[in-house]
């Protein structure tokens, strides 16, 4: 009989990510490095800011020169001066005295606070009274507040976002050093399937996994490269397994991976120069029928056909060596923690991923688990996240607490 003869449990699949390769590194322009990964750590070459800066309109002051000002009892001070933007004072401030000062103005020396212009009076050209009493470093970012110069602002495998963006730029870093993004070829296979351009006959189905796929390589980091769909007859998926090979670091054949008469993709991948077969079949659900294979130092996927199935393998399998591949250090995708409006059964001896819609409830959410055939796509678009059910649960109850992890 045909089958899956050693289906491996999926810590172990996940384990394979070490033999793969990182992508090489690469220094880019900042304004290209959105959504890339750092390749090393990164310093700043000065401290951010460089000085002790006012956050308000108003007086730089000695906080202490303030203490118990009212606006029945006012503070007098006189004026030493005014902060010109972008320039060092010229002057300090000795006891008593103040400083006109705008937001983002430097400190003069012996200033420790600023107190906004509204909680002040001009008195006249060289007196203000002041109505509030500012502690030392009120209304003031001091000098490497953000960060401190030499030090690591960001560690290598950081993904970067808009944050790190701005990080980068106020650390002088006109380019960085990212990893290349990892080029991801991916293959449809099936005589039944046509491209999104093509009205399906009965018996056809539109291509939809090259599309699904191809989104997830993009937000997992990679560069998609589609390569079209390939037929079932002998020898069909060769030429474009082969010009994957040559033009991508990962390759995703999606269907005949499973153990029909007109599976195949282990046949061809097997057949590949330089082929070992490391995974066929994982103890996994939706995804039992996947295959790893290394070729020519490259891992090529035989995802399951099933649109849902494809996704969640992507998901929970293949996004880990996507990660690993462009050196990212990212772990696990957020979370949250849900009540299950239903009993979900599970089989012992895999793991099971279930789809699931989040229902806000008061303070927290309800997961709605949904119904379960693995070749509707409407699954997916309607699902929040997967519930993940251990290998040795048999199921969970209605009612109990799950932990939802959060599809993008
Ligand atoms: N006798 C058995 N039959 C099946 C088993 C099994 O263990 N024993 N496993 C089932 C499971 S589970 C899955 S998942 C599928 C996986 O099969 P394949 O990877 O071989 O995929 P195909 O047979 O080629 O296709 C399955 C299904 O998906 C449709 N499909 C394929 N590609 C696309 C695409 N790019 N876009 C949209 N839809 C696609 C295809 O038309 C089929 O309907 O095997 C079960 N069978
Ligand atoms: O294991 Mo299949 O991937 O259920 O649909």
């Amino acid at each position: 009989m045909t089958g899956f003869f050693n289906v491996s449990d999926l810590h172990a699949v996940t384990a394979l990510v070490g033999r793969f390769p990182v992508t090489e590194a690469e220094e880019v322009p900042l304004g290209d490095a959105l959504g890339r990964t750092l390749a090393g750590e990164v310093a700043s070459d000065v401290d951010i800011p460089g000085f002790d800066r006012a956050t308000m309109d108003g007086y730089a002051v000695k906080g202490a020169d303030t203490f118990g000002a009212s606006d029945g009892s006012p503070a007098w001070l006189r004026l030493a001066g005014t902060v010109a933007m972008g320039d060092e004072p010229a002057f300090a401030l000795k006891q008593g005295e103040a400083a006109a000062i705008s937001t983002g103005g430097m400190l003069p020396d012996g200033a420790d606070a600023v107190v906004m212009v509204e909680h002040t009076d001009q008195v006249d050209g060289a007196t203000i009274e002041v109505y509030r009493s500012v502690a030392p470093g009120h209304h003031v970012i001091t000098r490497g507040e953000d960060f401190e110069q030499g030090r690591p602002i960001l560690a290598a495998g950081t993904r970067i976002g808009a944050a790190e963006a701005g990080l980068l730029a106020a650390a002088g870093r006109a380019t960085v050093a990212v990893r290349k993004k990892p080029r991801v070829g991916i293959v449809s296979t099936g005589d039944e399937v046509v491209s999104v351009d093509t009205t399906p006959t009965r018996g056809e189905i539109r291509d939809i996994n090259t599309h699904t796929l191809s989104a997830m390589v993009t937000e997992a980091g990679g560069e998609p490269r589609a390569l079209g769909i390939a037929g079932d007859g002998e020898g069909d998926l060769e030429p474009l397994l082969n010009e994957a090979l040559a033009s991508c670091d990962m390759v995703l054949i999606s269907g005949g991976s499973s153990v029909g008469m007109r599976d195949r993709t282990l046949a061809a991948m097997e057949g590949a120069d330089e082929s070992e077969v490391l995974v066929h079949g994982i103890a996994i659900s939706p995804g039992k029928p996947t295959i790893l294979a290394r070729i020519a130092g490259k891992p090529v996927w035989g995802l399951p056909g099933h649109v849902a199935s494809a996704m969640v393998v992507f998901e929970v399998v293949v996004r880990p060596f996507l990660l690993a591949a462009s050196g990212s250090a990212e772990k696990a995708r957020p979370f949250v923690s849900a009540r299950l409006t239903r009993n979900i059964a599970s089989a012992q001896g895999r793991t099971d991923f279930v789809r699931t819609r989040l229902v806000p409830d008061g303070e927290g959410y309800r997961a709605e688990p949904l119904p379960g055939k693995s070749g509707l796509i409407h699954t997916m678009v309607h699902a929040d996240g997967l519930v993940r059910i251990e290998r040795d649960t048999e199921g969970l109850y209605r009612d109990s607490r799950v932990t939802v992890h959060l599809l993008p």
